[in-house]
């Protein structure tokens, strides 16, 4: 398993070492200790699994605190465009986004610790699967629009899909407005 991080500091990929041979193939898709060794040490409350057809996007979302979540997220099959937006106060990133393609085929993951926003966009119809450092909390939740004109994200989709709330979020300038600063 390598683990690199990001020019965001305390977002990470990571990439599993994967066994192929002539039955398929075999890899470790989590490694406490492993992580823990980069400063990843999280007990994960809640896994979700959702599928999203291609030209979807979803987010950019996050909880408020006291239910912010870290997220280690991957996909199953498929091939998404993951987006990590720096929201943390005070950070010296802060309203920077870390934009990486996660596939099945090299089962990359990325580690987003509490703080950020998250999304993706679906490149490939993808079943998309994460851990979550705390559960749901509906009253908590947050966005930031995914077309903020500040962030100016390319999320390599054409006329995407959006569910309804995800068309509506604050700008990241209202957001940090209204938040004093960030999360
Ligand atoms: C996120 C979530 C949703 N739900 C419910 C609420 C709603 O009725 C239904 C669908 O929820 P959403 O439309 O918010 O699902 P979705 O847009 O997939 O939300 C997710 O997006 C990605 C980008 C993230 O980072 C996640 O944290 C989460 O916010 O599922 C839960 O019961 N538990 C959960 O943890």
């Amino acid at each position: 398993m390598k683990i690199i991080e990001s020019p965001i500091k305390g977002v990470f990929e990571i990439y599993p070492k994967k066994w192929q041979d002539n039955r398929g193939y075999f890899f470790e898709s989590y490694r406490a200790d492993i992580l823990q060794e980069s400063g990843i040490d999280e007990e994960w409350l809640q896994e979700n699994q959702s599928f999203s057809k291609k030209g979807i996007v979803r987010g950019l979302h996050f909880q408020n605190n006291p239910f912010s979540q870290a997220k280690l997220v991957r996909v199953l099959s498929g091939t998404v465009l993951d987006v990590a937006v720096d929201l943390r106060k005070g950070s010296e990133t802060f309203g920077k986004a870390f934009v990486k393609e996660l596939n099945s085929e090299e089962a990359n993951m990325l580690y987003i610790p509490a703080g950020f926003a998250h999304g993706f966009s679906v490149l490939e119809d993808a079943v998309f699967s994460y851990k979550c450092s705390n559960y749901f909390n509906k009253e908590s939740e947050g966005g930031i629009l995914w077309n903020d004109p500040e962030l100016n994200i390319d999320w390599g989709v054409d006329s995407p899909v959006l569910s309804e709330k995800d068309q509506y979020w604050p700008t990241l300038k209202e957001f940090k407005e209204k938040s004093g600063g960030g999360l």
